[in-house]
């Protein structure tokens, strides 16, 4: 049996749906207005350089919470030259609950100088954009991301937290108002003439919502590395660990203590935090880091190459994990991936995607590297800001 083949058999097969059906971008970076309607396969997409494919991804990236996979200002993502109306992107999903409609974009009534992403879902303005993750998961891989193991600490947090949104969609909200307490305390503390009282119930909420994270990231860890040892496909096979003082804190001791811990660490370093503009501990202080297990080596002394292998290993596992625990495969965004990969792998990655029964987006500029998926992928034409199924051409 070959490679391709042994790994086919690994994934458990999604028992419900989770796939955009229709997708419509407007005044969206490149494009004026395009409308895709598609099935649940994988989506190819095709097309020369500069042509508009990353940015459908990113159309498609802003039906999960955050700030989609360019991380840009909202304001930069409106199409040069576009109406004043800013961009809009609206779906139709497939989910396990029935069909679901999302639109989002840049709140053009928002105050100036601040920038608001407007989340509706199914005509109702959400409260929050986390709530997103309650409807749908996602992950992705771009070309941005080969550093992700050579750059900060940031990136790798806001990789596996977005990872651990798919089991655990609370992580997302979590996530938001941590950073958004830690925001809120930092201005307090520069201000110097701060609330006593507010400070500590900003404390006690980061305290709490801290050591959730922390714990999310713990079993998301789990996860993965159980997930990971499993995998026989030509992947490499990744093992993680979080590294931090609270994650320390909540492996050596039950979670309320290590939230009293963290509650009397943001009390005790107001004086440093307030003159660092952050805060001494917590888990934005987090960091997760990976291991080539074949080699033994620290990802960040891997080869480039081995290092993309590593993010598309971590990648499949979370999406067998997840499928395995949820019985709904994640959408997978994977940007300019297959180009990177030799035969064998590339055809362990289409295999696995249709095992999975996930709906994954993947962009390159060379058709042919997509032919293993022959009828099992849906592929459209992408030119001049135009989208034009394979079958119409
Ligand atoms: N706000 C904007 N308004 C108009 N055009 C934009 C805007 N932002 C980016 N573009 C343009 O969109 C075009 C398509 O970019 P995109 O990154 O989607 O290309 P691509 O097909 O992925 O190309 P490659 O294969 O080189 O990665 C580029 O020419 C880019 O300059």
């Amino acid at each position: 049996m070959n490679a391709a083949l042994a790994f086919q058999q690994q994934p458990a097969r999604a028992s419900a749906r989770l796939a955009v059906e229709r997708l419509i971008v407007t005044d969206f970076r490149c494009y004026a207005s395009a409308r895709l309607e598609i099935d649940g396969r994988p989506v190819v997409l095709t097309g020369a350089n500069g042509a508009g494919k990353t940015n459908l991804l990113e159309a498609v990236s802003f039906l999960a919470p955050g700030r989609g996979l360019r991380r840009a200002k909202l304001s930069e993502i409106d199409r040069l030259s576009g109406d004043a109306g800013g961009w809009a992107v609206a779906a139709r999903l497939e989910t396990a609950l029935g069909p679901l409609d999302i639109g989002t974009g840049r709140d053009m009534a928002a105050a100036t100088g601040v920038e608001r992403r407007v989340v509706r879902i199914d005509g109702e303005t959400a409260k929050s954009q986390s709530v997103l993750a309650d409807h749908l998961s996602m992950a992705w891989l771009t070309p941005q991301m080969d550093r992700l193991f050579l750059d900060g600490a940031s990136g790798r947090r806001r990789f596996f937290d977005r990872l651990a949104y798919g089991a655990d969609p609370a992580h997302a909200g979590r996530v938001s108002a941590y950073e958004q307490a830690l925001r809120e305390r930092a201005r307090l503390l520069k201000q110097g003439r701060a609330d006593a009282r507010w400070l500590t119930a900003l404390e006690e909420q980061m305290a709490a919502g801290g050591i959730a994270i922390a714990a999310a990231r713990q079993a998301l860890v789990a996860r993965l590395n159980q997930a990971c040892e499993m995998s026989t496909g030509p992947f490499p096979r990744a093992a993680l660990a979080l590294e931090g003082t609270v994650d320390q804190w909540l492996a050596e001791m039950p979670a309320l203590d290590a939230e009293d811990r963290l509650r009397a660490a943001l009390a005790d370093n107001r004086r440093l935090d307030a003159e660092t503009g952050g805060a001494a501990e917590g888990p934005h202080r987090s960091d997760i880091v990976a291991r080539h297990v074949e080699k033994d080596m620290p990802a960040a002394l891997c080869s480039t190459g081995e290092q993309k292998a590593l993010l598309i290993a971590i990648t499949l596992a979370h999406a067998r994990a997840q499928t395995a625990e949820t019985g709904i495969a994640p959408i997978l965004l994977l940007d300019e991936v297959a180009a990177h990969l030799d035969e064998a792998r590339r055809a362990a990655l289409y295999d696995e995607i249709c095992a999975l029964g996930s709906q994954a987006w993947l962009t390159g500029t060379d058709r042919a590297l997509f032919e293993p998926f022959a009828g099992r992928a849906q592929y459209a034409i992408v030119a001049d800001a135009t989208i034009t199924p394979e079958a119409s051409v």
